[in-house]
């Protein structure tokens, strides 16, 4: 994933709604103690860090009342007939992000400058990149949509965009669930983003973490028995039940493989529960046995009624045949869409028919790279692309899922009423009454983002006579770490 920062790039593409995620609390924020290679040394057991988080939400109010664990967001009427599943489409069309970069000028060998890119707009030292051009696709709960494409083709950029990580007036297109314009507010508290990596405790058993981002992130007014419940059924989901009790580790100390750590942190984000799950190449840096079974518990995700959109490398034949749809992206425009089934016979048409026995996305991926070398570049796949996707909705005329009549909201509810978005439990006797149906629950992430922002600052006040530290894990997930070092 590459990141470079335009002029007219936002310190983080989420300026619009910063997550806490992105606050770069780096190492020297953080107590020595905290950092990755000595972590271990002092991680705080999960009582001490349960016992402070409630402290750092007093503290944060500033006023010592309990900062509030969520947000609850109007949805109108409460009396629905639930229906047995509730269908959801993400549908985006035509997005576009464009930003400005340095002109790169070349100097022939009399000292005359040439421009390398004549033809990009922009004034006479910045050029326009179009990073993503004309995307357009859907996602449907139940399905894994996974977006493809060598090295700065434009995945990382395009699941921001989906996500809503890019700054605000620079994307064009639209974005719209079950047919409506979808407000990032709404977005921001239906969906969750897994990054890449994420900080976890060492000294902590993978149950231990998942009960603390229980505890941390479900409403307060959930018991703890149901968070348990949902700690349970969580560690059942991501296939970790007999590294459970195991240690998190770190180099120092040996604990859950690659593979179970990466499948902590995305339980980490879901433990909510999302509607729509967006993850940034969560299978980068596994062995394919370990990226097949995180695909596999995100296969588990969104059959348990979630939208899931990754991006991905370069899947092995055995993930290939775990998503649903692909967008395969060449310099930032579409050369693929649809499913994994239609390949060989897509680039058949296309004049390239795919031998057997090949693997389908290696070979797609090959002549992408071998046509963007070419003085014409993928001008003519993304063209044939445009007409492949028209042939398909004249002939299927665009099929719209059975939504039963429910409006967007209801739709929300509905699913909340089954256990979405609070416990994830689809038992109804796990979620508190207050969340049933009008209501839904927002995660306490920003909030207690900004909150352990407020404390340690505080913290950094005092640094003289206690040096106290808050750890903040990337990817939705705060740890407070309380080290008295020098009394
Ligand atoms: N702010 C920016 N200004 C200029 N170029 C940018 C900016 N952000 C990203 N890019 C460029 O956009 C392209 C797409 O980047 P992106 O991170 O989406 O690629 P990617 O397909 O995810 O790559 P990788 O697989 O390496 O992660 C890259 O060429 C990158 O250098």
């Amino acid at each position: 994933m590459s990141r470079v920062v335009a002029e007219n790039y936002s310190p983080s593409r989420d300026s619009v709604s910063p997550p806490f995620y992105t606050m770069d609390f780096n190492s020297s924020h953080l107590h020595p103690s905290l950092s990755a290679s000595s972590a271990s040394a002092t991680s705080p057991t999960l009582g001490q860090l349960l016992k402070h988080v409630g402290d750092v939400r007093r503290e944060a109010t500033g006023d010592g009342s309990e900062t509030p664990v969520h947000q609850v967001l109007e949805l109108g009427s409460t009396n629905l007939e639930v229906p047995r599943s509730i269908p959801f489409v993400l549908s985006f069309n035509k997005l576009t992000y464009s930003v400005k970069a340095r002109r790169k000028f070349k100097f022939n060998r009399l000292g005359a400058a040439t421009d390398t890119d004549p033809v990009g707009g922009g004034s006479l030292f910045t050029t326009t990149k179009t990073l993503l051009n004309d995307i357009s696709g859907e996602a449907r709960d139940g399905e894994i949509l996974a977006v493809l494409g060598a090295s700065g083709s434009g995945k990382s950029t395009l699941i921001d965009a989906l996500a809503n990580r890019i700054a605000k007036g620079s994307l064009k297109g639209t974005k719209t669930l079950n047919g409506e314009v979808l407000e990032s507010r709404m977005l921001k508290v239906i969906s969750a983003y897994v990054m890449q990596d994420d900080l976890l405790f060492p000294m902590l058993t993978v149950e231990e973490t998942l009960m603390f981002a229980a505890e941390f992130r479900l409403p307060r007014s959930l018991s703890k028995s149901k968070k348990r419940l949902r700690v349970q059924a969580l560690i059942e989901q991501l296939g970790l039940k007999n590294a459970a009790k195991t240690v998190i580790g770190d180099e120092g100390h040996r604990g859950v493989s690659g593979g179970e750590r990466r499948r902590v942190s995305i339980g980490i984000d879901i433990i909510h529960d999302p509607i729509v799950l967006f993850l940034d190449e969560p299978t980068s840096g596994l062995d394919s046995t370990s990226a097949f079974m995180v695909v596999k518990v995100l296969q588990r995700i969104a059959q348990s009624g979630s939208i899931v959109i990754m991006s991905v490398h370069q899947p092995s034949y055995r993930i290939l045949g775990l998503l649903d749809r692909l967008i395969f992206l060449s310099r930032g425009q579409t050369v693929y869409s649809g499913s994994p089934m239609n390949l060989p016979v897509y680039f058949s048409d296309f004049g390239h028919p795919m031998p057997t026995n090949e693997n389908r996305t290696e070979f797609a991926l090959d002549l992408i790279r071998e046509l963007e070398g070419s003085p014409g570049g993928t001008r003519s796949l993304v063209e044939f692309n445009k007409s492949w996707q028209n042939l398909k909705h004249s002939r299927n005329g665009g099929s719209e899922p059975d939504r039963g009549g429910l409006s967007l909201k209801e739709a929300i509810s509905a699913s909340i009423s089954k256990g979405k978005l609070v416990s994830g439990a689809t038992n109804n006797d796990a979620i508190s009454p207050e969340f049933n149906g009008a209501n839904f629950c927002k995660s306490s992430l920003e909030r207690d983002g900004s909150a352990v922002e407020k404390v340690l600052l505080k913290f950094k006040k005092n640094a003289g006579t206690v040096r106290d530290s808050i750890g903040c894990c990337r990817g939705h997930w705060v740890y407070l770490s309380y080290n008295v070092l020098e009394a």
